[in-house]
């Protein structure tokens, strides 16, 4: 059972202090691009650019020359391995070019992501090539060249990233352009700017993963206005400003689930793996044993984890309101670890969000009413719907396809989902007895499960997900070890 809520009077009645913006609020060239707002949520504030100022036309030609298929339909450098040359004998180093253009965040974040499409393509080609021969993915490019390197690390520097690609600032959420702006963020006005394979069909699973996480994230508005409304509510023992913001969080959540469940048929399973390769980080993965060394700017080799929906803010954002504990165990560190993956201000809101939410003892100032209860218990659902969906998206997309024991982020792929989602249920038995004599309105809905049908089938994933964790490990010799950094 959960302890009681502290005393009335330790409550502190100030409401969240964290400036998150709206449709009115002004934005300038200098506002960096994933500033959380109610209108983009996680979203960056504005849409990508998807040119790059001239001097970095020989970066745009190396790019637009190098998916396995070209936008024109003819096979680009990787398909035949001749990116690695290409780059060597035409690129010229252009980090005295980037910070001509460092009041313009639009335009750094831009050249940030087009820098690591290249290095990723660059470190991971040999891998591919291996790959596609049906052999394993062996060692990728040890180090990287000065023409990529330098302007990279500066690039990343300016723009608040890590000099590797990531999936907010690079791979995911700025990696987009809309075919026809008018029709705004609709999923079929989606195209990606850099791909690594088919990317730039929209029709490919490559372009179907990618665009898939942007329709989800396209929701997060609701999500974090929700969220803000109910830690207000807490913060100032308001119940029914904190009842009507769980409400438009599960709104949001409905929604963000939803859309999740369509990448079963915008990217297919078995359309996964071939663009994987190009995805993966350097940490913990057995193609950079020693790290990498980025020539130019220093001879110690370097690692950083690989692009990850891992790194998205809003089941982290849903994890602290909610204050779910992740247990004590390597496996949480990882998750830790990936906090540095993001955009500065997705952090720091989410840390505020963190903190506000144990000032006002969220979940003790759910459980003390059982109407508010349920909504808490609900959003946990939602929350395990998420994860559990992820544990089949790995089974289908992965594990069916590939002995490789570590995914893109560099986590152990059988046992590191399971960690956070055995939490989620566990939390969810123990929040079950406070909503009793519940009667949220929603429950009489359509389509609205109720308490017992939830709890149900959270016994049943408990079980499940133990055998299948039980079953995977003995297969593939046990989990590999872990490294947090
Ligand atoms: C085919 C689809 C997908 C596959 C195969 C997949 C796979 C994975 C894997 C293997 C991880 C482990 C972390 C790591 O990379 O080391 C992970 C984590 C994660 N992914 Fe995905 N993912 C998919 C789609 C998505 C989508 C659409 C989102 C939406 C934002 C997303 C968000 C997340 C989150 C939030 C985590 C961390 C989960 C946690 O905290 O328990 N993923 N994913």
């Amino acid at each position: 059972m959960l302890s009681p809520r502290r005393s009335d009077g330790d409550i502190n009645h100030k409401e969240f202090p964290f400036l998150v913006l709206d449709a009115n609020s002004i934005i300038s060239t200098s506002t960096p691009p994933f500033t959380v707002s109610t209108h983009r949520g996680f979203l960056p504030i504005s849409d990508p650019p998807f040119t790059l100022p001239p001097p970095f036309a020989p970066l745009e030609s190396l790019l637009c020359r190098m998916p396995i298929v070209t936008i024109d339909g003819t096979p680009g450098l990787l398909s035949s391995g001749k990116l690695g040359e290409t780059v060597e004998n035409e690129l010229p180093d252009l980090s005295g070019e980037v910070e001509k253009f460092k009041g313009d965040a639009g335009i750094m974040n831009a050249i940030y992501r087009d820098y690591s499409f290249l290095l990723s393509a660059y470190l991971l080609e040999p891998c591919h090539q291996r790959f596609v021969r049906g052999e394993g993915y062996g060692l990728g490019r040890q180090r990287l060249p000065v023409v990529i390197a330098k302007p990279m690390v500066k690039v990343a520097e300016i723009a608040g990233f890590k000099p590797f690609m990531e999936y907010a600032g690079s791979y995911a959420l700025y990696n987009y352009r809309l075919e026809d702006p008018s029709f705004g963020l609709a999923y079929s006005n989606l195209r990606l700017v850099r791909a690594f394979e088919q990317g730039l069909n929209p029709s490919s699973s490559e372009a179907g993963f990618v665009f898939v996480h942007i329709a989800m994230v396209s929701h997060s508005g609701l999500l974090i206005s929700g969220a803000v409304e109910a830690l207000n509510g807490a913060l100032t023992s308001n119940r029914i400003r904190f009842d009507t913001g769980m409400e438009d969080l599960l709104t949001a959540l409905k929604k963000i689930n939803q859309v999740m469940d369509t990448m079963w048929n915008k990217s297919k399973p078995n359309g996964y793996n071939t663009f994987r390769t190009f995805i993966f980080g350097i940490t913990s993965q057995s193609m950079f044993p020693n790290g990498v060394v980025y020539e130019g700017v220093s001879e110690e080799p370097m690692s950083f984890r690989g692009e990850s929906g891992a790194n998205d803010s809003m089941i982290p954002l849903c994890d602290n309101l909610l204050q779910i504990k992740m247990p004590d165990t390597p496996l949480t560190e990882i998750l830790q670890d990936f906090r540095q993956y993001r955009p500065g201000n997705h952090r720091e809101f989410l840390q505020a969000v963190k903190d506000h939410s144990e000032k006002a003892s969220v979940r003790q100032f759910a459980l003390e009413y059982p109407t508010s209860a349920e909504l808490y218990l609900r959003a946990l659902d939602y929350v395990r719907e998420f994860r559990w969906r992820h544990w089949c998206f790995t089974r289908e997309y992965i594990l069916k396809f590939s002995k490789h024991p570590t995914a893109t982020g560099g986590s152990p792929i059988v046992t590191w989902l399971p960690n956070q989602l055995q939490a989620v249920l566990a939390l969810m038995v123990q929040v079950e007895p406070y909503c009793s004599n519940a009667s949220v309105s929603a429950s009489d809905s359509p389509g609205v499960k109720d308490i017992q049908e939830i709890m149900d089938l959270v016994r049943s994933q408990q079980v499940t997900l133990t055998k299948e964790v039980a079953k995977y490990s003995a297969e593939r010799g046990g989990a590999p070890s872990v490294r947090t950094s």
